[in-house]
């Protein structure tokens, strides 16, 4: 089986941006900068903010975190944004899941300039996303699925069956989406999907994407010989541990290539993020909005 490893291309494509603000720093004295907003605690959204952390730091970006107890209201997030709005030194905003129970996702990106929302995650950005535009920003973990699929040859998914577990606005909606501009036939599962329909949609599937956050819910003998799986679920043990989404030592035999969790998907958000965070910089000094610069 082929161990998609997302290290090395991160890596790589880390490096050319940090060549690229670099550039933009000596010629316009203009640091790009990350706003981002953290509800609560949550061992997956610590993840990340450390992997960003660390990232800004390394390509050059600044990065501004805004923390809030898990009783925070609504209304003061949502003033928070619109300041952020105001900011004229801050590029692009995201707002880190899970969110207090309840509260929508929406409720918080609609005060987003959508000029801002680094994620794609604003409607007016989910709708270019629908439409299949090339110059909205994706959510970094969609894009971060389609170039790690490029990278190891499989991003042609011509009549390819696609089974995606998991419906997250950023993570399952977002790339069924763009399998299907792809002309994939897609199939999205849930938590209330039947039972029956869920493993005859799995054992169909060329390409499996599990994101639900529950570790082992994917094993290989659910799977069609040959399949290719992607594994965007980030699962903190309680020895510290980091697992994924799916049994790793089941697929053997099954699976052509999968994802490893860490190492996979997760290097890869992060420098689509970072990614995201430079073009929203550089639109927002005049760069033309048809660059085709946040495609996959
Ligand atoms: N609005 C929003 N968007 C998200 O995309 C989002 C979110 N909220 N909330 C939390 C989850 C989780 N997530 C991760 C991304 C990368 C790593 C990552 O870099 N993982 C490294 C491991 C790093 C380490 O070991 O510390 C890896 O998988 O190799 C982890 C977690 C994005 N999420």
């Amino acid at each position: 089986m082929l161990v998609m490893d997302g290290r090395e291309p991160a890596r790589k494509r880390l490096d050319s941006l940090k060549r690229e603000i670099e550039e933009m720093e000596r010629l316009q004295r203009w640091r790009p900068c990350l706003a981002t907003i953290q509800i609560g605690q949550d061992p997956a959204a610590a993840t990340y903010l450390r992997s960003q952390g660390k990232t800004c730091e390394r390509i050059g970006l600044e990065a501004r975190r805004f923390v809030f107890p898990a009783d925070v209201s609504i209304e003061e997030v949502q003033e928070l944004l619109l300041r952020l709005n105001a900011d004229d030194d801050v590029d692009a905003v995201m707002v880190e899941r899970p969110l207090p129970p309840r509260w929508e996702l929406s409720g918080l990106i609609d005060c987003v300039d959508p000029v801002k929302d680094v994620e794609g995650v604003h409607r007016f950005n989910l709708g270019s996303l629908y439409l299949g535009d090339r110059n909205t920003p994706l959510p970094c973990t969609a894009k971060a699925i389609l170039s790690l699929l490029g990278e190891y040859g499989f991003a042609d998914l011509k009549g390819r069956n696609a089974s995606v577990l998991g419906v997250s606005p950023t993570v399952g909606k977002a790339v069924a989406m763009l399998f299907l501009h792809r002309k994939a036939s897609v199939t999205l599962l849930h938590s209330q999907s039947a039972e029956t329909e869920r493993l005859r949609a799995l054992a169909q599937a060329d390409l499996v994407v599990v994101g639900i956050g529950k570790p082992h819910v994917l094993s290989g003998e659910m799977l069609k010989q040959g399949v290719v799986v992607v594994d965007v679920g980030i699962n903190v043990l309680s020895d510290g541990r980091l697992v994924g989404d799916v049994d790793w030592e089941s697929l053997a035999g099954v699976a052509r290539a999968a994802t490893p969790v860490p190492g996979g998907i997760g290097p890869l958000t992060v420098a689509s993020l970072m990614e995201n965070v430079f073009h929203c910089a550089r639109r927002r000094r005049g760069a033309p909005f048809s660059d085709g610069s946040f495609s996959s």
